[in-house]
């Protein structure tokens, strides 16, 4: 089995060799500068605040991540979120290997579980953190083997969450639609009954070496959207932004909702799909609970008719989404962007 960061974190020592990044991708820790990521109050959004819808739209378009606020999930909600999370990792090991992503008799860890960073190849840089992943959505297609019993609250305060993060995540893709005056369920209606939602929970242990690792690597979401809660206190998550890295800060009460890039396409560019990462540091563990809003592998994604005329040419070719997965998996490895390859080029 392939360790725990976890547990190799526990002796403080400098991170074995598989996980440190060769020198040119290393990340640089700098303090950022307290960013202008822009924090939109969705509240005002929602009630049909111009200013306010001029924000978000601004920041989908130069961003494609923002910080949401006004979002209408209590804080109890999003604290028990992060409660069950530490609670978790916190088990003894042996308890959290109930739920791996190993089943017994296999021997390549499944998509869904506990585990780490998919290890595709002999020469892959490991990621400094532990997962759990668990598809949340469709109802019926849940699988209880991955979902922990302990502690105790874990399932019910999971499906809470879910209710009520599929509320907001409905209520700003209708926002978004109407902002580039597409009709209001234009992306709504692209989750039917089958659309997979997916829940990972992330767990950065600390790292005596936090300038050679990757808690987690450079990538693009392969989502619609996703939203994440982020831990309240210690920062990591960092985007790309004109080829510099920002440190997205911790703002009480917050969740942060970034665009994936099947959204990057529907909107035909309109809307960007960010590239960010996780760092570690020395001290402190972090956690972040990360929602996938995928969708069904037969679903084509392609870019909306509204959004493509003369001036606006199309940008990218029609995919499926089973097919963008396929492409996607290798891409993530390889560090390569995969909506870079279903670019229209000039010449077609
Ligand atoms: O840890 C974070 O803040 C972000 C995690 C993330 O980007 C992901 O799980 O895809
Ligand atoms: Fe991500």
């Amino acid at each position: 089995m392939q360790q725990r960061v976890q547990e190799l974190a526990m002796d403080g020592q400098d991170p074995p060799v598989r996980y440190i990044q060769r020198e040119p991708d290393r990340p640089i820790v700098v303090p950022s500068p307290r960013s202008p990521i822009p924090t939109v109050d969705l509240g005002l959004v929602f009630e049909s605040d111009g200013g306010e819808i001029g924000k978000l739209k601004s920041a989908l378009q130069s961003w494609g991540l923002f910080q949401a606020i006004g979002h209408g999930i209590p804080n109890s909600v999003l604290d028990e979120v992060r409660n069950i999370t530490r609670e978790f990792f916190k088990l003894p090991v042996e308890e959290k290997q109930r739920y791996s992503n190993v089943i017994e008799g296999g021997k390549e860890p499944g998509l869904e579980g506990y585990g780490t960073d998919r290890v595709a190849s002999e020469d892959q840089i490991l990621d400094w953190s532990d997962r759990l992943y668990l598809l949340v959505e469709p109802e019926n297609e849940r699988k209880p083997i991955f979902w922990p019993e302990k502690p105790s609250s874990f399932r019910t305060a999971l499906h809470e969450y879910t209710t009520m993060a599929r509320l907001l995540t409905n209520n700003v893709l209708k926002a978004m639609a109407k902002m580039v005056d597409l009709d209001e369920s234009y992306f709504v209606q692209k989750f039917d009954q089958k659309a997979e939602v997916y829940a990972r929970f992330n767990y950065y242990p600390p790292c005596s070496r936090p300038e050679l690792v990757f808690g987690l690597k450079p990538h693009n979401d392969a989502t619609v959207i996703t939203i994440v809660v982020p831990d309240e206190e210690v920062e990591g998550l960092q985007v790309l932004k004109d080829g510099e890295w920002v440190t997205v800060p911790t703002v009480p009460h917050a969740l942060i909702i970034n665009m994936g890039d099947f959204m990057e396409i529907m909107s035909n560019g309109m809307f960007k799909s960010p590239v960010h990462r996780a760092v570690t540091n020395p001290a402190k563990e972090r956690i972040s609970v990360a929602m996938f809003y995928s969708l069904e592998a037969d679903k084509v994604i392609e870019p909306a008719e509204g959004l493509v005329d003369e001036k606006r040419p199309r940008l990218y070719k029609k995919v499926t989404r089973k097919g963008y997965h396929d492409l996607f998996w290798e891409d993530f490895r390889q560090g390569k962007r995969t909506i870079d390859q279903i670019k229209v080029s000039n010449t077609e």
